[in-house]
């Protein structure tokens, strides 16, 4: 191997941009199966690392890694805000969901995540179903959101808080939480997004909805009168709210200038491409809910619910992130800081304290 090749895999994986203080990072590949994954544990100071598998047709491995590395840290975040005693992981298996994935591929991931001894526990995230956890629950107990290890799919949970978080931001914006008469573009109609838009149907709120998946998108008119629009249109809609719901990296320099939503609130994870787009947003005037605070039902479902026991203890925590919204959104405007950075101090405040301990 030339000198020139040595670097380029150097800054590939070691010099990876993304590449903070991630405890442990494992590369894994089944011939057999298909499989190739990347497990990022990021860190286990509050215990171990919870977050879910993502299976998504990536072009390259290198987008791949920098998935693992942005959502493994969000994790950790989400986790610690939430008061949770769980460190922040998560995997990603490099395959096409609606073409490639197989039970076999899920079992073989299941081995894998066994292997790293309950440092890092897996989940449901896009692309990924409770019956693929079911798979991967025949091969390690390191597994969360199947009916035998507590309430399931964590998706209904997700959703909750997610509405919840809209009420919230509606709140701080508007002088009111009603959302009849208001508009919201959600973005990605999968397990989360279709159970934001029911709930926002239901509140009254007129809908634009946008997949690239278009069975998904009819459902959704079918169901909610709504107006459908293109994917990559979907931040440029004249509504109200603007609710993410689909993948990341969806606020940044080219669209937040075309955002004409004064609220941006859903649930799609590390939505602000670099930390200067959460500081335009703020610039615009647009409310931006921080992702890992409005998306944490899910989480907080995995972590506080026992198999056979009722949800009632999930809902309450889980409705909580209404207020735990409120109060940044009101720590942003005394500090003059943004509300992804107040949530960022409050996550390593409490980092910091248990490092201590
Ligand atoms: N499932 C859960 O409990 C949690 C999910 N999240 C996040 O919420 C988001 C959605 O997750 P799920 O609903 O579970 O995933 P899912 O796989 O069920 O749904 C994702 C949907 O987004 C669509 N999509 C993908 N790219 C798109 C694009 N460019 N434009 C429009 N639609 C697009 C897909 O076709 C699919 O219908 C993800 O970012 C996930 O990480 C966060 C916390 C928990
Ligand atoms: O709720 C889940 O699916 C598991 C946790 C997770 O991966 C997430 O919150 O993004």
């Amino acid at each position: 191997m030339n000198a020139l090749h040595t670097s380029v895999h150097h800054s590939a994986v070691f010099d990876h941009p993304e590449m903070g203080e991630h405890e442990n990072i494992v590369f894994v590949q089944d011939k057999e199966t298909g499989l190739n994954a990347i497990i990022a544990v990021h860190d286990t100071t509050l215990g171990p690392a919870l977050g879910g598998c993502r299976v998504w047709p990536y072009d390259n491995p290198a987008d791949a890694l920098t998935d693992a590395l942005r959502l493994s840290r969000g994790m950790t975040y989400k986790n610690a805000l939430a008061g949770l005693d769980l460190g922040g992981g998560k995997a990603v298996i490099i395959a096409d969901p609606r073409k490639h994935k197989s039970v076999e591929l899920m079992e073989a991931f299941g081995l894998h995540v066994d292997r790293l001894s309950g440092t890092y526990v897996t989940a449901e995230d896009v692309g990924v179903s409770p019956e693929d956890m079911e798979a991967v629950a025949r091969f390690t107990e390191h597994v969360r959101g199947t009916s035998a290890t507590g309430l399931g799919d964590p998706s209904p949970y997700t959703a909750l808080g997610v509405f919840q978080g809209i009420k919230a931001s509606a709140q701080h914006v508007f002088g009111n939480d009603d959302l009849s008469g208001r508009t919201v573009s959600v973005q990605g109609l999968g397990h989360v997004g279709f159970d934001v838009a029911r709930q926002l149907h239901d509140a009254g709120a007129s809908l634009i909805v946008s997949d690239i998946h278009a069975p998904a998108v009819l459902k959704a008119i079918d169901a909610f009168g709504a107006t459908a629009v293109d994917p990559a249109e979907a931040h440029m809609a004249e509504v109200d709210i603007f609710a993410p719901c689909a993948l990341g990296a969806g606020l940044n320099a080219r669209t937040i200038p075309q955002i004409k939503a004064k609220v941006v609130a859903g649930a799609a994870n590390n939505q602000l491409q670099t930390p200067a787009d959460g500081i335009a947003l703020k610039k615009r005037g647009i409310l931006y809910a921080p992702d890992y605070a409005i998306n944490a039902g899910g989480v907080i479902s995995i972590a506080l619910a026992s198999p056979g026991e009722d949800d009632q203890v999930v809902r309450e925590k889980t409705m909580a992130i209404g207020d735990t919204l409120s109060a940044i959104f009101k720590r942003a405007e005394t500090e003059n800081s943004t509300p992804e950075q107040v949530a960022d101090t409050m996550a390593e405040e409490r980092l910091a304290k248990a490092r201590l301990a």
